[in-house]
């Protein structure tokens, strides 16, 4: 079987599929413009996606029909319409757990760097603007026993509220589909409507899965219930969080800071005006941007395509009604 895999991935995973006997096929050029990913696509048999530049909705599966199984190097799956993939019994594979940990420490990373101003901070050495020590300026606020709200307690959710409680010993609210009573046996958490997830969050870190209806969901009407001291972080998808409502929010002191790993579009761009916020950190979506994460990834997206080429269920598989489907 023919693999397309559209960028470059560690070799671990490469390696793998090289082994299983599997036929891969890179692009000439990484940057490819839809019309030329349509064309790898439409001559391959499974695709290896790396990145989400691309939508497969309808319009891609009618334009593919040969495509039979599709490993993505994420997570996330909201670039693929899950729907008509389970429609034509194409099994969409995914990458769990193995970036849990890499992704939970950027948003606890940006959690600290918006309470103590890092970026601006570091701005100002960069800018040859150090200044003499000053009691009163750029003054951050301090963590310990403040209370996390974590939108989405999930995988990656769950291990940003376990850094907290070690941490920080914060208090752990959460908002979430269904109420998690292992994680809140273990965190002490406590699970909250999202109107006091949105009021009672000194800090409100954003984990959940995206999907179209959430999109803005965190707007002017969300960031006017928050805390004026309250700390906005996004590790999940930009969607998420209207921008030009969350700029307001910033300026006019609704809310105290904000990190973002991921932003709408992405990549943002260098003349945003967030960027020139004193409060903000943004990040170029570098979640499971570690060795051991994307060499993790590499190898759960290979052993989907390698368990699909054998007729088996992929392992990590976002789609695993498929499967029922096929069965009598
Ligand atoms: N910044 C980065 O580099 C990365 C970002 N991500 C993002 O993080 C997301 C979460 O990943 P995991 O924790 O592995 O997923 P998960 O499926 O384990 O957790 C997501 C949780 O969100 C909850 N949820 C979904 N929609 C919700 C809603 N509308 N209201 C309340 N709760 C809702 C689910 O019930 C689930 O518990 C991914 O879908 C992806 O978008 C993931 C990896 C890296
Ligand atoms: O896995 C994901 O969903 C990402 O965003 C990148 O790792």
């Amino acid at each position: 079987m023919k693999v397309f895999i559209n960028k470059r991935i560690p070799e671990i995973g490469i390696n793998r599929l090289l082994e299983a006997g599997l036929q891969i096929v890179f692009p000439e050029n990484e940057s490819l413009t839809y019309e030329e990913w349509l064309e790898y696509c439409q001559n391959a048999d499974i695709i290896l996606n790396v990145g989400g530049d691309f939508k497969y909705d309808k319009v891609f599966f009618d334009a593919c029909p040969n495509i039979k199984a599709i490993a993505l190097y994420s997570v996330g799956f909201d670039h693929v319409d899950i729907k008509e993939a389970t429609r034509r019994n194409i099994p969409i594979g995914n990458t769990p757990d193995v970036l849990s940990r890499a992704t939970s420490d950027v948003a606890f990373l940006l959690m600290q760097s918006v309470a103590r101003r890092a970026s601006y901070n570091f701005q100002k050495v960069i800018d040859d603007n150090w200044g003499a020590f000053d009691p009163l300026h750029a003054l951050g606020q301090e963590l310990y026993g403040k209370t996390l709200g974590v939108f989405g307690l999930g995988r990656i959710g769950f291990q940003m509220a376990e850094k907290c409680k070690k941490a920080f010993d914060m208090e752990i609210i959460y908002h979430n589909r269904h109420q998690n009573e292992e994680a809140e046996r273990e965190l002490g958490g406590t699970y909250v409507s999202f109107d006091e997830l949105v009021r009672n969050s000194d800090v409100l870190s954003v984990h959940a899965n995206f999907t179209p209806e959430h999109k803005d969901l965190f707007n002017e009407s969300v960031f006017e219930k928050m805390k004026p001291n309250s700390i906005f972080i996004n590790t999940a998808r930009g969607g998420f969080h209207q921008e030009e409502d969350l700029y307001n929010a910033l300026t006019e002191g609704k809310i105290w800071g904000a990190g973002l790993d991921v932003t709408n579009p992405e990549p943002m761009s260098a003349d945003n005006p967030l960027l020139k916020l004193s409060n903000v950190c943004v990040l170029p979506h570098i979640g499971s941007a570690t060795i051991e994460a994307r060499n993790g990834m590499a190898r759960l997206a290979a052993g989907n395509i390698i368990a699909f080429s054998k007729g088996e269920k992929m392992p990590n598989c976002a789609n695993p009604e498929v499967y029922s489907a096929q069965s009598p």
